[in-house]
């Protein structure tokens, strides 16, 4: 189909909405959740020529198994933000690349697992029992009952490869069957096989030769490539079968078909395949035409249930990253726990704010100004500092540090490229979780800060109430002021008067002031400062004012020049 015949959903416009391409089959559960606010195209059989030629227009991407995400396509995603698997295998897309470009890559990774076992165990019933064959014999008119003798599972020994997800849902199944099942995992927990009654084995070797039904639950990934080949079907029972939900690819399937069509392997149960479909005149092709095989078009996932599950999931996702919030599922940054996602959304949007304050106020000044080639301290104290994974914390405050001095204004910064993006540009942060005691001053249940940690210059504090974001610290001065919208920051002596002075030049500007907050110093300072030995210096404060207008270079210039003021900076937030 050519690009330009691309149908757009219906309801949409040629409109300046973000777009989202669907190339595959999704349920449209999830997608009402898109279009009232971006424009949706779902063409049919798109080539991977026509994906390449189209992608750059698009924000989102979400797909199925179908779908070759290749580096290649994610290179010419000029404007794609997130790729969203309406399922669980990543295999298809090329996560390292997306990595590279910035491009988060969400999955549902539990959506559809209740259909992926429940498919498993139908594969294994019906090998198990002839019922394709029998269905197909006797709709050719046969009734062929001694040739289609079956066994059965009760009594038997399943193995399973990959103790995830769909692997101990269908332990789980298999021993409600009367089934002894054996499982292999490096990385499985004894405790959770235990308690589903599962016999963890450390090794194929001692598994294989053990299983009358065997199948795998692993991703396709190098180590899990060409697991079962020609020697370990060598070590199984004549009369053992096989079953693959999981990934064309974790058997040989050369190997499979020759050890099937020698007697060696009793029969298997197929659902997925090394090309979907087989190619012609592969050994995938012959294994879906056998006799002793049963074969499905990869249906694991496809009920309706598991199809609205998935939908929901990843629609959810791009949705939020659409909109410059964080996934609950991203493929390509650490999983965060739920109740840590909960607790950090509201500090990622202050740690933001924060870098960029602090670029609009320190940045330039000095030998030390520029951002490039800094160390920063971001310390964390409360409750927040009892939170490990701050991966999130850690990408705000690169984008914010950075969103006043890039093009993007910082849109390309997120939470899968944030690290790469602050070593291109030279920027060190060390994360300093401070969790010895309460910390001084500490009123919030978490304070954040952020210190140059090359030089004394630049220090702010912020705190969240509820879902606002304030600053309780600029400089050496105590504040509260929520760093929003257009700002105004005075430094002055802490003269009476000023105030007005200050009121005086914005109204003759026609410059409306929103809110106005005085910070006085630090108490510490402040005791130096007026410590016994030293001389009684004159006190200095911050003026912050909200301001509505411009505030052009003639405006700063006057506060400049105005008595008692020691400097001005305007920061947009
Ligand atoms: N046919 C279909 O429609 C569907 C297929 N799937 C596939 O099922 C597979 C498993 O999915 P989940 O259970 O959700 O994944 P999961 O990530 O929860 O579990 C995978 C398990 O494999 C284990 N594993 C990794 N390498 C291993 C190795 N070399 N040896 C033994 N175990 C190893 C991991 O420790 C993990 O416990 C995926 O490939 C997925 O794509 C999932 C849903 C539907
Ligand atoms: O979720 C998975 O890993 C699947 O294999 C399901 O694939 P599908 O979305 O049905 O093309």
């Amino acid at each position: 189909m050519a690009p330009s015949a691309i149908a757009p959903l219906e309801g949409s416009s040629s409109s300046s909405r973000p777009k989202i391409l669907i190339p595959e089959k999704v349920s449209p559960d999830g997608l009402a959740l898109l279009s009232p606010h971006f424009d949706i195209d779902q063409p049919k059989g798109l080539s991977a020529e026509e994906l390449l030629s189209i992608i750059p227009q698009y924000h989102g991407l979400i797909i199925r198994s179908e779908t070759k995400v290749t580096a290649t396509v994610l290179a010419a995603a000029k404007n794609l933000k997130v790729v969203a698997r309406a399922g669980v295998g990543v295999d298809n897309v090329d996560v390292e690349a997306a990595t590279t470009h910035g491009i988060i890559v969400v999955n549902s990774p539990s959506g559809n697992i209740v259909a992926a076992a429940e498919h498993t165990i139908a594969l294994l019933m019906a090998v198990a029992r002839n019922v394709p064959a029998g269905d197909r014999s006797l709709r050719n008119g046969g009734w062929e009952r001694s040739k289609l003798v079956g066994t059965e599972v009760g009594g038997k020994t399943l193995g399973i490869i990959g103790l995830g997800k769909v692997g101990l849902k269908v332990a789980r199944m298999g021993v409600g069957l009367g089934m002894k099942v054996v499982a292999m995992d490096p990385y499985a927990s004894p405790e959770i096989a235990a308690s589903a009654n599962v016999t963890l084995v450390s090794d194929l070797a001692t598994l294989l030769p053990k299983v009358d039904f065997l199948t795998i639950h692993t991703p396709l990934i190098a180590s899990t490539l060409d697991l079962i080949g020609k020697p370990e079907l060598d070590t199984m029972k004549k009369t053992a079968r096989v079953l693959n939900v999981a990934r064309g690819g974790v058997y040989n399937e050369a190997a499979l078909l020759e050890a099937i069509n020698a007697g060696t392997i009793a029969g298997a149960g197929l659902d997925v395949f090394t090309s979907e479909p087989p190619a012609p005149g592969s050994a995938a092709e012959a294994l879906c035409r056998h006799q002793k095989v049963v074969a499905t078009p990869h249906l694991g996932a496809s009920t309706v249930e598991a199809q609205e599950n998935v939908s929901m999931d990843v629609c959810a996702q791009v949705l939020i990253i659409l909109k410059g919030g964080l996934p609950t599922s991203a493929v390509n940054a650490p999983l965060i726990l739920p109740e840590e996602y909960r607790k950090l959304q509201p500090f990622v949007k202050l740690v933001e704010k924060m870098g960029s304050l602090y670029t609009q106020r320190y940045s330039g000044k000095g030998s030390k100004g520029a951002l490039g080639g800094r160390t920063f301290d971001l310390v964390y104290e409360g409750e927040l500092a009892g939170i490990s994974n701050t991966r999130p914390l850690f990408a705000a405050l690169v984008k914010g540090l950075t969103s006043s001095i890039s093009d993007s204004g910082g849109r390309d910064v997120n939470i899968v490229n944030a690290r790469l993006i602050a070593k291109e540009k030279g920027i060190v942060v060390n994360e300093i979780h401070n969790r010895g005691g309460s910390p001084r001053d500490l009123v919030y249940a978490s304070l954040v800060t952020l210190r140059a940690s090359d030089s004394g210059e630049g220090i702010i504090s912020g705190y969240v109430s509820g879902n606002t974001v304030y600053i309780s610290r600029l400089d050496k001065f105590s504040a509260s002021f929520i760093p929003e919208g257009t700002l105004l920051v005075l430094h002055n002596y802490d003269r009476p008067g000023k105030i007005g002075g200050v009121g005086g030049i914005l109204g003759k500007h026609g410059i409306n002031i929103r809110f106005m907050n005085v910070a006085a110093l630090e108490k510490v300072e402040e005791a130096q400062a007026t410590g016994s030995d030293q001389v009684e210096e004159e006190k200095e404060a911050l003026m912050i004012l909200g301001i509505e207008g411009e505030v052009g270079k003639e405006v700063e210039d006057e506060l400049r020049a105005a008595k008692g003021i020691l400097n001005v900076s305007v920061v947009k937030l």
